[in-house]
């Protein structure tokens, strides 16, 4: 897959670690920045992100913040994201085969890079499990991005 990356200043360190094992894992890097250290606010990086996603550019997305806090509400403003902030193994996989999860956002101020690289294989790893009541959930989902937008 093709998978964006996007961090702010607080996870633009844990970001180059889960860069590496994405790539490791054999999929292709979309880098939206932060490039540096320098204070960046979270919503721009995450707009850039979302982006990617929505244009069919990238599959999925990862955003990594202080706490993946503020990364999930900023992604989850935009039309046809479900953003999640996944710190357990479980979560990161069940957010994707029930939820149809298409950004996981991980906080470096949390987790290290041995659980991150975890969690994200696992995210990438997941598959939507398309049954009828994922289905119907899912579509209630993309009603209310309708209602409430
Ligand atoms: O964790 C975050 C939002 O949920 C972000 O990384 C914030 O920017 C974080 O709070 C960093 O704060 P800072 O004092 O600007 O470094």
């Amino acid at each position: 897959m093709k998978i964006v990356i996007g961090s702010d200043h607080a996870g633009w360190a844990l970001k180059g670690a889960v860069i590496a094992h994405v790539k490791a894992l054999g999929h292709e890097v979309i880098d939206v920045g932060s490039h540096d250290p320098k204070p960046v606010d979270f919503p721009d990086i995450a707009g850039a992100l979302t982006s990617k996603v929505l244009s069919g550019e990238a599959q999925r997305g990862i955003m990594v913040c202080g706490t993946g806090v503020g990364a999930s509400i900023a992604a989850n403003k935009v039309r046809g994201i479900r953003a999640a902030v996944c710190h357990d193994i479980h979560s990161a996989h069940q957010s994707v085969e029930h939820d149809d999860v298409n950004v996981m956002c991980i906080g470096a101020q949390i987790v290290g890079p041995w659980l991150a690289n975890d969690l994200v294989g696992s995210f990438l790893d997941a598959k939507f499990v398309d049954n009828e009541d994922h289905r119907r959930r899912v579509a209630k989902l993309h009603e209310m991005d309708s209602a409430f937008k």
